[in-house]
C-alpha cells in the first residue's frame, strides 16, 4: 500500500485535561476562562485541530495564528493558548484563552502534558546534519524491523507507526503533531522510533519536550544559508539536540569538519565514527563493494568487526549513513551480535529508500537514478557514486529550489560540472521566483566553472529528462537530481502533481530502454 495522505495523525484515545491541570503541569502560563474545561489534543493549525482540542496559536514568519481563533472556535476547538498579541482575538471567540510570553515555546511541554508522552515513549533516536538523515532514520528502521521490533519512524519522506504508512510534511513535525504520533507509537506497541529533526525545527522548538535516547550527527555541508547566514550559526542551530535537553547518547561522524567540532563540544557522553582510518574514530565504516544497486560495508570498533554486511542503495555515502544507523543502535542498547546475524539471514539492511538514488532502469539500460540531492555536497557525494559503477558517460540533470536557499545555486552547478560528463540544467520548484532566471544562473555558473562544457538547458523537466536518454546508451548513467521521493513540483505555491520517477520510468519506455519495477509499492516488509 502507497502511504495515506493525511492531516493530523492523532492517539486513539487521549484522556482529557482540564484547563486547571494543565496550568499546573506546564509553568507560566496564565488561564483566563474556566478552569474546568477540558482539552483533549493539541494543535497549531485550524487545517488539523479536530473538536476539543487547544488551538496553539503562534505568531507565524507571515501571520499571527490568532488570526485563525474564529475559524478554530467554530471548528470546535476547546480553548485557545496564545500570547499578548494574540489575546484580543482569541478571547473575541469567546473560548477560554490560555497566555504565555511566547506559545512556540511552550508548545512541546502543553502537546507532551495533553498528549501523556512526558510519561511514556518508545526508546527514541534522533538524526541531524545537512544530508543522510532521512537515509539514516530509514535504516534504522528497517533494522529494528529485521530484529522484529515494533518500530516508527518520523521523516521527510513518510511517518510510519508499524505498518501504517502516512506521507509528511515538514521535515520534523511541530511539536504538536510530534508528540501526537509519539502517543499514536505508544498506542500502537512501537518499542523504538528513529525521528529525522531539521536545524529549522531545533530553531523552531518543534522537538520541546522530547529527550531522545540517542541523537546522532551525519555531516555539515552548504545549505540554509536563506535561515542561518553563515556556517556557524547553522551548527549552531544542530547543538541544542546534543545537550541533556534533548539527548541521552550521542554518535558524531567526525567526516565533516563541524562533526569534529561538535564531538568535541558535546554536552551528552558521545562516541564518534568516520570512514577515515586516520581520523582514529571510535567506529569505523569502510565500503567492500559496490553495485549499482548495493554497497557492501565493514563496521568495526577498536579494529574488530561488528556488522559487515550491505545496505541496498548505491554511494560510498550509504554505506557512512548504514555505519551511523548501526552505531547508533548499539549506543541505544540493540545488540550488535544480534545486528549481525540478522543482517547475515536477509542478506544485508532490507529496505526500500524512497528517491534516494533510487536506480529506475533495468540492469540492461543505461542506469538512471533519481535522487533527493539539493546541496552541492551532496550533488558531489551523488556523482561520485554514479561515477563509480558507470563504465561510460555520466549525465546530470537538475534545477534548484525557488525561495530557497540562492547562494548555494553556484556551488551546485560546479558540484554538477566537476562530477559528469553533460550538464542539463532544468525546472525543479519555482515556487514564486522566475524559473528562467534560477536557470540562468546555474547555466552562467557551470559556463564560467568549466569553458567549453557541454551544458543544455531544457526547462520542462519531462523534456530534460527525455533529452538526456538521448545521449545514453547502456553502460552510460542519468543522475536527475533534486525531485527524489516528491509526488508534486511547487509553482507559485501550487503544487502540481509530479512524479519524476514516473518520468524518468517513460521515458526509458519511450527509448526502447527497460524500466525497473515500481518499488513504490513493494515498501510492506
Ligand atoms: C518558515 C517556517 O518554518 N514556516 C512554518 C510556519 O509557517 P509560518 O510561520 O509562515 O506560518 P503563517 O503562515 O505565518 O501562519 C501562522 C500560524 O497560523 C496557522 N494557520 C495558518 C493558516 C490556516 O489556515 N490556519 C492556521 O491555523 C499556522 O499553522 C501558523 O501556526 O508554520 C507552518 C505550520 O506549522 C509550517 O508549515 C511552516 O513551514 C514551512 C512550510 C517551511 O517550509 N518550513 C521549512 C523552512 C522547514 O521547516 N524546513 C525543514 C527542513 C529543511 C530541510 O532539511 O531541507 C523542516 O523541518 O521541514
Ligand atoms: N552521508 C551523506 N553525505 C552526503 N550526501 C548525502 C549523504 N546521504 C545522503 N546524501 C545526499 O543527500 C540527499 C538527501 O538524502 P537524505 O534525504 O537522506 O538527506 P536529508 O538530510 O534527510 O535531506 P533533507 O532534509 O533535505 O530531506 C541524497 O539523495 C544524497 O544525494
Amino acid at each position: 500500500m502507497p502511504p495515506v495522505e493525511t492531516h493530523g495523525l492523532r492517539p486513539e484515545s487521549v484522556r482529557p485535561r482540564s484547563l486547571g491541570e494543565l496550568a499546573a503541569a506546564v509553568p507560566a502560563i496564565q488561564v483566563r476562562g474556566d478552569l474546568d474545561t477540558t482539552i483533549s489534543g493539541v494543535a497549531v493549525s485550524t487545517k488539523d485541530l479536530r473538536p476539543g482540542e487547544l488551538f496553539v496559536a503562534i505568531p507565524g514568519a507571515n501571520r499571527h495564528g490568532a488570526e485563525f481563533a474564529a475559524a478554530a472556535a467554530a471548528a470546535g476547538a476547546g480553548a485557545v493558548l496564545t500570547d499578548e498579541a494574540g489575546f484580543e482575538l482569541a478571547s473575541a471567540t469567546g473560548l477560554p484563552v490560555l497566555i504565555v510570553d511566547s506559545p512556540r515555546d511552550r508548545l512541546g511541554d502543553v502537546a507532551a502534558a495533553v498528549f501523556g508522552t512526558d510519561v511514556h515513549r518508545p526508546k527514541l533516536f534522533a538524526v541531524t546534519g545537512t544530508n543522510g538523515k532521512t537515509s539514516v532514520v530509514h535504516m534504522i528502521e528497517a533494522i529494528l524491523r529485521q530484529l522484529g521490533i515494533p518500530s516508527g519512524l518520523s521523516s521527510t519522506a513518510e511517518r510510519h507507526v508499524r505498518d501504517l504508512e502516512v506521507v509528511s510534511g515538514l521535515t520534523t513535525p511541530e511539536a504538536s503533531e510530534l508528540h501526537a504520533l509519539l502517543a499514536l507509537m505508544n498506542e500502537a506497541g512501537v518499542e523504538a522510533a528513529a525521528v529525522e529533526v531539521s536545524a529549522q525545527a531545533l530553531s523552531r522548538h518543534r522537538v520541546d519536550g522530547v529527550v531522545f535516547d540517542v541523537v546522532g550527527f551525519t555531516n555539515l555541508s552548504h545549505d540554509h544559508l536563506d535561515d542561518y547566514g553563515t556556517m556557524t550559526a547553522y551548527l549552531d542551530a544542530k547543538r541544542p539536540l546534543f545537550t541533556p535537553q534533548h539527548g541521552s547518547r550521542a554518535v558524531v561522524s567526525l567526516d565533516t569538519p563541524a562533526g569534529a567540532e561538535l564531538f568535541a563540544t558535546s554536552g551528552i557522553p558521545a562516541e564518534s565514527i568516520s570512514a577515515d582510518p586516520a581520523a582514529a574514530a571510535d567506529w569505523l565504516i569502510e565500503v567492500v563493494s559496490r553495485e549499482p544497486g548495493r554497497t557492501g560495508f565493514r563496521l568495526s570498533r577498536s579494529g574488530q568487526t561488528v556488522v559487515e554486511s550491505s545496505v541496498p542503495v548505491l554511494g560510498d555515502h550509504m554505506a557512512a549513513n548504514a555505519g551511523l544507523a548501526i552505531a547508533m543502535l548499539i549506543a541505544g542498547g540493540v545488540d550488535g551480535a544480534g545486528i549481525a546475524a540478522a543482517l547475515g539471514r536477509d542478506g544485508g539492511i532490507r529496505m526500500y529508500l524512497p528517491g534516494r538514488i533510487e536506480k529506475v532502469s533495468d540492469d540492461a539500460s543505461p542506469g538512471v537514478y533519481v535522487d533527493f540531492g539539493h546541496s552541492p555536497d551532496a550533488f558531489a557525494k551523488s556523482l561520485a557514486a554514479v561515477r563509480a559503477v558507470t563504465p561510460g558517460k555520466v549525465v546530470m540533470v537538475f534545477g534548484a529550489d525557488g525561495d530557497r536557499d540562492k547562494i548555494k545555486r553556484p556551488d551546485m552547478a560546479r558540484a554538477a560540472v566537476d562530477g559528469s560528463d553533460l550538464l542539463i540544467v532544468t525546472d525543479h520548484h519555482p515556487r514564486f521566483e522566475d524559473p528562467a532566471s534560477i536557470r540562468a544562473t546555474l547555466v552562467r555558473a557551470a559556463r564560467e566553472h568549466k569553458p567549453g562544457f557541454p551544458v543544455l538547458e531544457v526547462a520542462d523537466p519531462k523534456q530534460a529528462i527525455r533529452e538526456a536518454m538521448r545521449h545514453v546508451q547502456p553502460g552510460d548513467s542519468i543522475l536527475w537530481a533534486g525531485p527524489g521521493h516528491q509526488n508534486y513540483r511547487d509553482i507559485e505555491g501550487v503544487k502540481t502533481p509530479y512524479s519524476a520517477k514516473a518520468e524518468a520510468r517513460a521515458a526509458l519506455v519511450e527509448h526502447g530502454f527497460g524500466a525497473s519495477e515500481n518499488l513504490a509499492t513493494a515498501t510492506a516488509y
